[in-house]
């Protein structure tokens, strides 16, 4: 396998006494999209200063095109950053902002124009070029902001939540665009969110991130199906998920005790090991089928229609602790009040360390 474009080796990082990265590794591959993924104070942002060059690691080393950059400064790395807050410069042009790292490195005036022109046509926004930027939308001004950074060609594009300030149609829109001239200039972008979404449309790689590490990475379809943690499968969208204990195993078949009773599946962990099952709600079946893990009966809370489905929330008539969360047809006949008989494919069962 060729050398990672970014490899970042055992970073740990405190704010006085704070931890906010732990013995954080990872590598990014050249024309990847990565998104780093996780709640609020989890250290994306962190890490994302750590590879701009704003902050330096307490420990650890990063290495960009096998040069170790950890304590190289941010104009004098091979990456650029995108702002949620867009830091255009009120006074100058668009063409100004766009060429403004070009003239900071030397490079004259109308090759400057040049180049600036040829940025702003890959964002769309040729027409923008002698336009303040008060007068383009939020939208726009993220991609004079996209073209700017872009202009100085970088290794790697580092894009803090750019999409915080828009709202969700523009948003959806953004991403559509931001995937596009990503997959156009071949750069290799990593881009922070705390929106699932976000994540599952825009990456080929998904590093969910929790109090300082990383949890899970991968594509976003294998960690979505696949999570490797609770944290990872309630992060990365809903999950139904059932607590329970190993209590038999014969083989390569266990036992686990769950709060909707018995379920067996493949498996070899021990007897008395504590796991968390997780279904989601595309493979929730309302009905038992026969073939499929009986969940036990649930009463249904709500039936919430979404358009194209329904969201039906039910109630484990066993443990009201015990909530299940499914997706239905939009023609689903099922309403709150019901009764009904809950199952799944032992196949679609997530079985996760507790
Ligand atoms: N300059 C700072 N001084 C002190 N503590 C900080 C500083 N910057 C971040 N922290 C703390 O470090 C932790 C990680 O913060 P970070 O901003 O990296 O998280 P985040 O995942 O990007 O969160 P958010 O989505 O809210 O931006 C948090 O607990 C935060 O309070």
């Amino acid at each position: 396998m060729s050398a990672p474009l970014v490899d970042i080796r055992d970073v740990s990082h405190r704010f006085g006494q704070h931890a906010a990265l732990k013995n954080v590794s990872l590598a990014i591959e050249p024309g990847s999209y990565t998104i780093l993924l996780g709640p609020s104070g989890s250290g994306k942002t962190t890490l994302l200063s750590i590879l701009g060059g704003f902050v330096s690691p307490s420990e650890g080393k990063v290495f960009i095109r096998g040069e170790d950059c950890t304590s190289v400064p941010p104009a004098k790395r091979p990456t650029t950053t995108v702002f949620q807050d867009y830091a255009l410069f009120p006074h100058m042009s668009v063409g100004g902002n766009v060429g403004f790292g070009l003239r900071m490195r030397g490079v004259d005036g109308t090759s400057r124009a040049a180049r600036a022109r040829e940025a702003l046509a890959l964002v769309g926004l040729a027409a923008a070029f002698d336009k303040k930027p008060h007068q383009l939308s939020g939208g726009q001004r993220q991609r004079v902001a996209l073209a700017r950074a872009l202009v100085v060609e970088p290794a790697v594009l580092l894009l803090d939540e750019p999409l915080g300030a828009l709202d969700l149609k523009l948003r959806r829109q953004m991403q559509d665009e931001l995937k596009a001239i990503q997959k156009r200039v071949g750069t290799a972008f990593i881009h922070v969110t705390h929106d699932q979404e976000e994540a599952m449309a825009l990456a080929d790689h998904c590093v969910v991130m929790n109090d300082g590490r990383i949890e899970d990475e991968g594509p976003p379809e294998r960690v979505y199906a696949r999570p490797a943690t609770r944290f990872s499968a309630t992060f990365m969208g809903e999950s139904t998920i059932l607590a329970g204990k190993v209590t038999e195993v014969a083989n390569g078949i266990i036992t686990i005790a769950t709060q909707a009773g018995p379920v067996s599946l493949p498996g070899t962990l021990r007897a008395g090991t504590a796991v968390a099952l997780a279904i989601r709600p595309e493979h929730l079946v309302f009905g038992a089928t026969a073939g499929t893990v009986a969940l036990g009966g649930a009463k249904v809370n709500d039936v919430v229609f979404q358009g194209s489905f329904k969201r039906v929330l039910a109630m484990s008539t066993k443990d009201p602790a015990l909530h299940f969360i499914a997706k239905a047809s939009a023609a689903a006949t099922v309403q709150a009040g019901d009764t009904v008989a809950v199952s799944c494919n032992a196949g679609d069962i997530i079985l996760l360390a507790d």
